[in-house]
């Protein structure tokens, strides 16, 4: 196993474990629960104890609140993180599993789980938080591959968990993209009826650039919901991730319609600077 997915497995490691176990109980809430629009906290909820987040942290560095208290939908407490993270451990009857690879999408696989799909341009790191996901399904994991050359993943590939909804790993944008991403993820997004959820992953370490600029503009025109993730936040200062960060609230703020307000922010591998 890489020694960078080990630290999922680490009580050691707990916060980055907190960071995408997080995404994991958003992916586990049924698609009739719309978080874009309907998770806004009631009384007695607010006094639930939530699990921790990364970008928690970063606000005492500074005196705005970094997310408007509005704006945070989504804050699970620890329970419900922990029963998200149940779902990633293949059991008898939930079986955790690679399905296919496709480029045509004639063929598709169909079954009656829902999606959710993994965004973002070439190198941002999709593969590698769907990888950290699956650190405890050997079998889903060893079908995820990663590399540092940018393009590495030609298809869209699809991993089913149990019985719950599938994930599927695209192909990024930018440099390296292939020649049938207008033809296959393209017109995945606009036809699938099954997606629900869309995660567009953007590099906490660089912050948002025109390549992303371009995948936001994709999802604004087709309309389609989706959620911002700053990956890789353990390559930066805490600094240069507010930056980032906040450089990113903005951009969302004044050009997009169909985002969720509420960023995420994870990190895939142990090591964080700050
Ligand atoms: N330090 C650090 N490196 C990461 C993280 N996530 C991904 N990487 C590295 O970034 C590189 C690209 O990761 P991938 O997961 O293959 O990226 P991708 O978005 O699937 O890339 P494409 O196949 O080009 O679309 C690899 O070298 C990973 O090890 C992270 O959270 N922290």
């Amino acid at each position: 196993m890489r020694k960078s997915v080990c630290m999922f497995l680490s009580p050691l490691r707990k916060h980055y474990q907190k960071s995408w176990s997080v995404l994991k109980e958003i992916l586990t809430r049924k698609s009739s629960q719309n978080i874009h629009t309907c998770c806004s906290l009631s009384a007695s909820e607010t006094i639930r104890k939530v699990a921790s987040n990364p970008i928690m942290d970063l606000q005492p560095y500074i005196s705005i609140p970094i997310v408007p208290e509005g704006d945070l939908v989504f804050q699970p407490t620890e329970e419900e993180v922990t029963a998200g993270t149940q779902l990633f451990i293949p059991k008898p009857k939930h079986d955790i599993r690679f399905i296919k690879s496709v480029v045509d999408l004639e063929k598709l696989p169909y079954y009656k789980v829902p999606e959710v799909a993994f965004l973002g341009v070439s190198n941002v790191g999709k593969s590698s938080l769907i990888q950290a996901m699956f650190s405890k399904a050997i079998d889903a994991f060893n079908k995820v591959s990663v590399s540092k050359k940018p393009g590495h993943t030609r298809t869209l590939r699809f991993f089913q968990v149990g019985n719950s909804f599938s994930l599927v790993d695209m192909p990024g944008y930018g440099e390296n993209m292939p020649h049938h991403y207008v033809s296959s993820v393209e017109s995945y997004l606009q036809t699938r009826k099954k997606l629900v959820r869309s995660f567009l992953l953007i590099n906490g370490e660089t912050g948002i650039h025109e390549h992303d600029e371009i995948g936001i503009k994709m999802m604004e025109e087709f309309g389609i919901p989706y959620i911002l993730v700053m990956t890789k936040i353990d390559k930066v200062s805490k600094s240069v991730l507010l930056k980032n960060l906040l450089s990113l609230m903005e951009y969302r703020k004044k050009k997009t319609h169909y985002c969720l307000a509420q960023p995420f922010m994870v990190s895939s591998v142990e090591e964080v600077l700050v």
